[in-house]
């Protein structure tokens, strides 16, 4: 599903912490968005899942206006802070996920197989996820954003904490909900992960700064490096866009 943002403004206490930002996303395609802590890419995401509203502007899944509650079902959303339930267990919780977005129990039970697998979670699938360490806790985030076979899906900073091989491990399946046209926008300031995109959107002090395939933007460094993103981020800021 294509998804476009318009002219979108948001502030917090008159602070502008997203400014004018218009960008289109096409389904199949997998987007990074590249920033400095602060730079607004959690307050976009929560944007373009009509988690809050924006000031000024529209999101767009296809031609439906978001917020949209029936759209909710075909968006997988993994927050920062694991939304997750301390006191139930991994599969506990993927049922309890698989609930809210109305799946039956005869279709979810597989599909929690599924996704556990996945993420590298069943051998410790029964465990209270207060027994988790950090990084258990993000794939059980994971599995549960994945769990209802969304379209789109909107990952804040999914690898954090994950080690390479089950970094890679994710990368490889992310490809693989890409080639079946899902779109998937991630946030991630892990360098080695900008080249797994197809294009990054540079945010840099709410602005979008460049939004463009990596072999594009990657073009336009002197380094030919992906660091230099974030210098170019930095270098290319002008004044502050109109909202
Ligand atoms: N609910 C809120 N109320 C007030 N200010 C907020 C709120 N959410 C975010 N901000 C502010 O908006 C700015 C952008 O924050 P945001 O979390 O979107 O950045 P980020 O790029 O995701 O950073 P990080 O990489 O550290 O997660 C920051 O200055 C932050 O303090």
């Amino acid at each position: 599903m294509d998804i476009t943002g318009r002219n979108i403004c948001k502030s917090f206490h008159h602070k502008p912490v997203i400014k004018n930002v218009s960008i289109s996303i096409p389904s199949g395609e997998i987007i990074c968005l590249l920033g400095p802590s602060g730079a607004g890419k959690t307050t976009l995401i929560r944007l373009l899942i009509g988690a809050i509203p924006t000031d000024e502007g529209e999101i767009r899944y296809g031609q439906t206006l978001i917020p949209n509650l029936a759209l909710l079902k075909k968006i997988g959303f993994m927050p920062q802070n694991d939304a997750i339930y301390e006191d139930l267990s991994g599969t506990g919780n993927l049922s309890f996920f698989a609930e809210l977005y109305g799946m039956r129990k005869k279709d979810y039970m597989g599909r929690i197989d599924e996704v556990l697998r996945l993420v590298d979670l069943k051998e410790d699938s029964g465990k209270p996820v207060r027994e988790y360490s950090g990084g258990m806790k993000k794939r059980l985030s994971l599995a549960a954003a994945l769990l209802h076979e969304p379209e789109v899906l909107l990952l804040d900073e999914p690898t954090v904490g994950i080690d390479p091989v089950l970094r890679k491990a994710i990368w490889v399946q992310l490809k693989k909900l890409k080639e079946q046209g899902k779109t998937i926008i991630v946030s991630t300031h892990v360098m080695d992960e900008v080249t797994e995109c197809d294009k990054a959107a540079l945010i840099y002090q709410g602005q979008l700064i460049q939004y463009d395939t990596v072999s594009n933007l990657l073009s336009l460094t002197k380094s030919n490096k992906i660091e230099e993103l974030f210098f170019l981020a930095a270098d290319k800021k002008g004044g502050d866009a109109a909202c």
